[in-house]
């Protein structure tokens, strides 16, 4: 029995996040220094509002991991020869990301510098 349009698409969509998971060592690496915020933000107690907040920073890196891959895939497929413009693709596309984790760390030092520093502080 065929599966309904949207429940193919959803599968397509997991493939592909099971697909630069498995591949790409940097969205392992952004995957395994998630971890560090969100055990910080378990320990220091963080607010609704900061949860929300770290949570659509590390979900935009991830985000833009994903379309990175992406568009390196294309790009390869494209131009497996080297060309400027296939260079300057994928540099742009990798300039996404390294915007998108720098915003995630000043975030984060947002968040978590006055919350350790009072820890420290703290009797
Ligand atoms: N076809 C090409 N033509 C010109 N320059 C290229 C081409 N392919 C890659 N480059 C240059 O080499 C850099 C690295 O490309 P590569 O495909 O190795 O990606 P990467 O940064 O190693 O990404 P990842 O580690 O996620 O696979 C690019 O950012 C670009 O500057």
């Amino acid at each position: 029995m065929r599966q309904p349009a949207f429940l193919q698409a959803l599968g397509h969509a997991w493939r592909g996040l099971v697909d630069v998971t498995t591949t790409q060592k940097n969205m392992q690496r952004h995957l395994a220094i998630t971890s560090v915020p969100l055990l910080l933000g378990l320990w220091l107690s963080c607010s609704l509002t900061e949860w929300c907040l770290l949570l659509l920073t590390i979900g935009l890196v991830l985000c833009c991991e994903v379309i990175n891959t992406a568009i390196e895939c294309a790009v390869d497929l494209a131009s497996p020869e080297i060309h400027p413009l296939a260079g300057r693709s994928k540099d742009l596309a990798a300039g996404a990301v390294l915007l998108a984790s720098m915003i995630a760390v000043l975030i984060g030092a947002l968040i978590f510098v006055p919350k350790l520093l009072a820890f420290i502080k703290s009797p």
